[in-house]
């Protein structure tokens, strides 16, 4: 038996005053999201805790039976490795964003009108700089997905015990990245990270990438603003943990960089970008394919419509659920396998952020206790056999469905 999960990130979502008080997911067509519902044990799932708002990445490592609380040292070093940046003990990883900055340096655009191309060649540039003063600093600068960035500094006395530069809105300027223990290294690692930014708006801002972006009227990737500090993390691998061989299908660099520093084989897929524009056949024929393969785990994230959410985007988180959906239908009956479809936290399109909402879940499989829910919902979910757990319990019930699970006890 193998199992799958299946995370829609960011799919739940709140009542919508335009839905008539349905959520995104309850509004939608979603006859194969309902039958399998129908076919399984249904319930509602905190990834972390009630009321935690996780982000994408604590909610996968609890989800993935990792306490979040000791292993997790920030965004960064996850998505460092998820674009094959190797980060190495003493490494300080962050996760950037392209953004676009004015004259005066005031945010704009926190993520370059989402720019998806050209940032290889900015990335270039950026890895070209040299930081007056801190010359025994390496700056390894890499993209990720779309407007999604890796910044590694390598080299002495530095720490991640510092704050973000992102503003997390337009219309103000980057935040001074500040030291957060008062030690020499995370106030030295501050000075080098303000100046960063402060210099990727000079190199950046006449660069033949923006300058093009700009004359088709698009916003210029004219700044990088770093965030989500880290230190490389202590993760056990998947397979040591758990005895099975995993693969992982994803789109953004930071959950390949779960399944990279997990230990999975992460599968690339052609034409995935993380958005709603995504090519979910490629993702399919991927799925497809990997569980043709003799792994006994696959983790697949599809990430549209937590991009739709961060955009206030209703009709586009419509349509993507919609698209996701159309794409279970197409799947081949899969008999020998326990599979899960959830999402890893809510990001309601009236939020435009993640929430602490709990996320609908359906388990469906040999020896399932097949419970009375008829549809996929947030409030239909509730009602099911699961009832409401955590995104730590989903292993466990996982593997004692795969009769995987050792007995604890005689
Ligand atoms: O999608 C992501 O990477 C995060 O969930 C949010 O990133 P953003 O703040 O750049 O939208
Ligand atoms: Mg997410």
């Amino acid at each position: 038996m193998k199992g799958v999960i299946m995370i829609i990130d960011g799919m739940a979502d709140r009542p919508h005053e335009k839905l008539s008080g349905k959520t995104p997911l309850e509004a939608a067509e979603t006859p194969n999201m309902d039958r399998i519902a129908e076919s399984g044990v249904n319930g509602i799932m905190d990834p972390i805790k009630p009321g935690v708002r996780a982000g994408s990445d604590t909610s996968h490592l609890s989800i993935l039976g990792y306490d979040p609380y000791s292993v997790y040292t920030g965004r960064g070093p996850f998505e460092a490795a998820g674009v094959g940046v190797d980060v190495k003990p003493g490494d300080i990883a962050f996760r950037c964003n392209f953004a676009t900055a004015d004259e005066n340096l005031v945010i704009t655009d926190r993520r370059a009108g989402r720019i998806r191309s050209g940032t290889s060649e900015i990335a270039r540039t950026i890895n070209s700089m040299e930081i007056e003063g801190f010359e025994d600093v390496e700056i390894i600068f890499r993209e990720s997905t779309g407007h999604r960035a890796v910044l590694v500094l390598r080299g002495p006395d530095l720490a991640d015990s510092v704050s973000d530069a992102d503003p997390k809105s337009e219309g103000k300027p980057p935040k001074k990245v500040k030291s957060t223990d008062g030690s020499p290294e995370s106030m030295r690692t501050a000075e080098i990270l303000n100046m960063i930014v402060e210099r990727s708006y000079e190199v950046l801002k006449d660069h033949p990438v923006n300058l093009k972006r700009i004359s088709e009227g698009e916003a210029p990737a004219n700044i990088i603003l770093p965030r989500g500090a880290g230190a490389v993390p202590d993760v056990e691998k998947f397979q040591t943990r758990y005895g099975i061989r995993a693969a992982c299908i994803a789109e953004t660099g930071l959950i390949k960089g779960i399944g990279n520093l997990t230990g999975m084989d992460v599968i690339d897929v052609e034409g995935a970008t993380g958005g709603i524009d995504t090519d979910l056949d490629g993702i399919r024929e991927a799925i497809i394919s990997t569980l043709n393969d003799d792994y006994d785990f696959l983790l697949i994230n599809i990430d549209g419509a937590d991009e739709a959410g961060h955009d206030g985007d209703l009709e586009g988180k419509l349509e993507f659920i919609e698209k996701v959906d159309a794409m279970l239908g197409d799947m081949p009956e899969m008999d020998d396998v326990c599979f899960i479809l959830t999402a890893d936290h809510s990001t309601p399109v009236s939020v435009m952020d993640h929430t602490g909402d709990p996320v609908p879940i359906v388990i469906t499989g040999p020896g399932v206790r097949v419970d009375g829910v008829k549809s996929f919902g947030e409030r239909a979910a509730a009602a099911g056999g699961l009832c409401r757990i955590r995104g730590s319990d989903i292993m466990d019930i996982l593997l004692d469905l795969m009769n995987k699970k050792d007995k604890f006890g005689a």
